[in-house]
């Protein structure tokens, strides 16, 4: 329960709830116990007549009918009743759980926006969608059932057992022998059916997996002509799915004829044990029939005993992994909301990263400055650190070693709401999210205004593919939209950035899918509309960098020359020889043998 105590601040905002809850299960126990009462009273009434007809006294059938109809209003309308406060108190207790259902989700979900991108590295997508739906779920279990039925059971059993006690000892005591051996058993099948139901749930979601990766990579399937193994790979993990299955069918099969037994044992004895009391004159017949009814109040709650502890139990599992979530602070947080105008200058002072999941050291001893309003190139081998340059100036990670400085302010001292606000950052993978392109390109903006967009697309070269679309600007990509080409997928990226308007550019090789003209077309555009503008682009093709103000060479994370295109090359070092090698690769002719 230790974990579960964190839904305290839950249940104490919906304590109303919770309270007037209580109130009713009360209520609707109360109503049920009057239909045994009075069924014992109709029973003392026909024997009393049977008596007097035995007697050959008179009998006035007119009032025993009046009676026994009076008794049946009241059996019907306690019963009724009884519904009407039950359905009270499930409209209380769980929608307070399906309330707190949706407020849990909502805090882990922006607690998960708040973590870092190591976090996100280390746990896969699927542990971070088990823990807001499946373990959600599990939780709900806790508040609204479990709590329901435990509040349930506390009532029942205070009010009914001392009404059986005061009818006879001895006759509670044998009915209620074989309850807590029911409880005992359903808790144990029902810890069986879970262990079963997660296994049957792993099934399902390695077959869900194995039918998504095949969807999402039928192309390469298909090139690979891989069809038929990937039917047989499905049709292993859905043989493997009814098997596990089969087993759960097997042990849900076994609960109801239990319940049943250890039901009908009760009932047994209380007919067996009360019918000896009656000879012995002790009870009367009408007292087996109103224990006969108590029995079956008692029953659903006793045996919700066992069910309700091992719901516990796996809300208690559940919360704790919840909670480890929960309890993970974000390593980079907003410092201050002083708020901060940046200009456009940035400073690496004896950089060095080392990955802390993977301990690959990205960049070491790295120093340069960007000057507001230049272009810089940063260029190097694949792995030489250029990305990691990006993912820094962001603040995605913060550098082992050595300090940034943005306008000569450390950068983990500043507001880095209004620092980012000012980037325009176009990564490797420029992801697109499954909506309109217009929508897509608007991303980065409050109040999006169709020029800015339309400008926007024509700066990234882009405008007059999107217009040759039947539906323009409005058409879907991604899951059920069309496929737009490498080059228009970063195109659209980069449109999304350049739509900002913002004080700094950081171009991630964003433009490889695009042929070296329209790629200089396209940052001639940029430099055109933003003099003021910082421009940080990074790329291993030296075509896209070489008229930068400033060039950066990174090898193996360490800057290993900077400089113009004319100095660097006049040097004769490390890049005029890669400028060479792609010169070359260039001129090679295609041998098509
Ligand atoms: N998030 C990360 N966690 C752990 N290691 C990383 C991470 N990102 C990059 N690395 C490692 O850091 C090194 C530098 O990678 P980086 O992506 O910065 O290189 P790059 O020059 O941008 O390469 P490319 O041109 O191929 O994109 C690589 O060895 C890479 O495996």
């Amino acid at each position: 329960m230790k974990n579960l105590s964190y839904l305290n601040k839950y249940i104490l905002r919906y304590k109303w709830h919770f309270l007037t809850g209580t109130l009713f299960v009360a209520i609707s126990v109360v109503f049920g116990i009057y239909p045994a009462q009075y069924i014992r009273l109709s029973f003392n009434e026909v024997e009393k007549v049977i008596h007097l007809y035995r007697s050959g006294a008179a009998v006035d059938y007119h009032l025993l009918s009046n009676t026994l109809l009076w008794y049946a209003i009241v059996i019907i309308g306690s019963s009724i009743l009884k519904g009407a406060f039950t359905f009270f108190m499930r409209q209380t207790i769980i929608v307070a759980s399906r309330r707190i259902e949706y407020d849990l989700k909502n805090e882990i979900y922006q607690h998960y926006q708040k973590l870092h991108l190591a976090f996100y590295r280390k746990n896969s997508t699927g542990d971070l969608m088990n823990r807001i739906s499946e373990d959600v779920s599990r939780v709900r279990m806790y508040i609204g059932p479990a709590v329901m039925y435990g509040i349930n059971v506390l009532v029942t059993l205070a009010i009914v057992i001392p009404i059986m006690f005061s009818i006879s000892a001895k006759l509670t005591l044998y009915v209620l022998l074989p309850l807590p051996v029911l409880s005992y058993v359903i808790y144990h099948v029902s810890q069986l059916i879970n262990v079963r139901s997660e296994v049957v749930q792993r099934k399902l979601s390695d077959l869900s997996t194995l039918a998504q990766e095949t969807f999402s990579g039928i192309r390469v399937i298909k090139a690979f002509s891989k069809e038929n193994f990937f039917a047989h790979l499905f049709a292993e993990a859905s043989d493997e799915y009814s098997r596990v299955n089969e087993k759960l069918y097997k042990v849900n099969a076994m609960f109801m004829p239990l319940v049943m037994f250890l039901i009908g044992l009760s009932t047994l004895l209380t007919v067996y044990v009360g019918g000896m009391e009656t000879l012995a004159g002790r009870l009367t017949t009408g007292n087996i029939a109103e224990f006969i009814l108590y029995l079956n109040m008692l029953t659903w709650p006793v045996t919700s005993i066992g069910w309700v502890t091992s719901i516990i139990q796996r809300a208690e599992a559940s919360q704790m992994r919840i909670n480890e979530f929960l309890h993970t602070e974000p390593e980079i947080v907003n410092p201050t909301e002083k708020p901060f105008e940046f200009k456009g200058k940035i400073e690496f002072q004896n950089v060095t990263m080392v990955y802390p999941d993977s301990g690959v050291k990205a960049l070491d001893n790295v120093s340069f400055t960007i000057e507001p309003g230049t272009t810089v190139g940063l260029v190097g081998k694949t792995g030489s650190g250029k990305s990691t340059v990006a993912a820094l100036m962001l603040r995605q990670y913060d550098p082992t070693n050595g300090r940034i400085l943005i306008d000569g302010h450390d950068l983990r001292t500043i507001n880095l709401e209004d620092y980012r606000k000012n980037l325009g950052v176009v990564p490797q993978d420029g992801y697109l999210f499954s909506d309109t392109i217009y929508n897509n390109i608007a991303f980065g903006l409050d109040h999006p205004k169709d020029q800015v967009i339309y400008s926007s697309a024509e700066i990234a070269d882009l405008d007059a593919n999107i217009r040759d679309f039947p539906q323009g600007y409005q058409t879907r990509v991604g899951e059920r939209g069309i496929t737009l080409s490498g080059g228009q997928k970063q195109r659209t990226a980069l449109a999304r950035a350049i739509a900002r308007r913002p004080m700094m550019y950081i171009l991630d090789d964003c433009l490889s899918a695009v042929d070296t003209e329209t790629e200089d077309r396209i940052l001639r555009n940029i430099r055109q509309l933003t003099a003021q503008a910082t421009t940080l682009i990074i790329s291993h093709r030296i075509s896209s960098i070489k008229d930068a103000d400033k060039i950066i060479v990174l090898d193996h994370g360490r800057v290993v020359e900077q400089g113009t295109h004319q100095q660097l090359i006049d040097a004769g070092g490390y890049y005029a020889h890669m400028y060479q090698q792609q010169v070359q690769s260039a001129a090679q002719p295609v041998d098509l043998e």
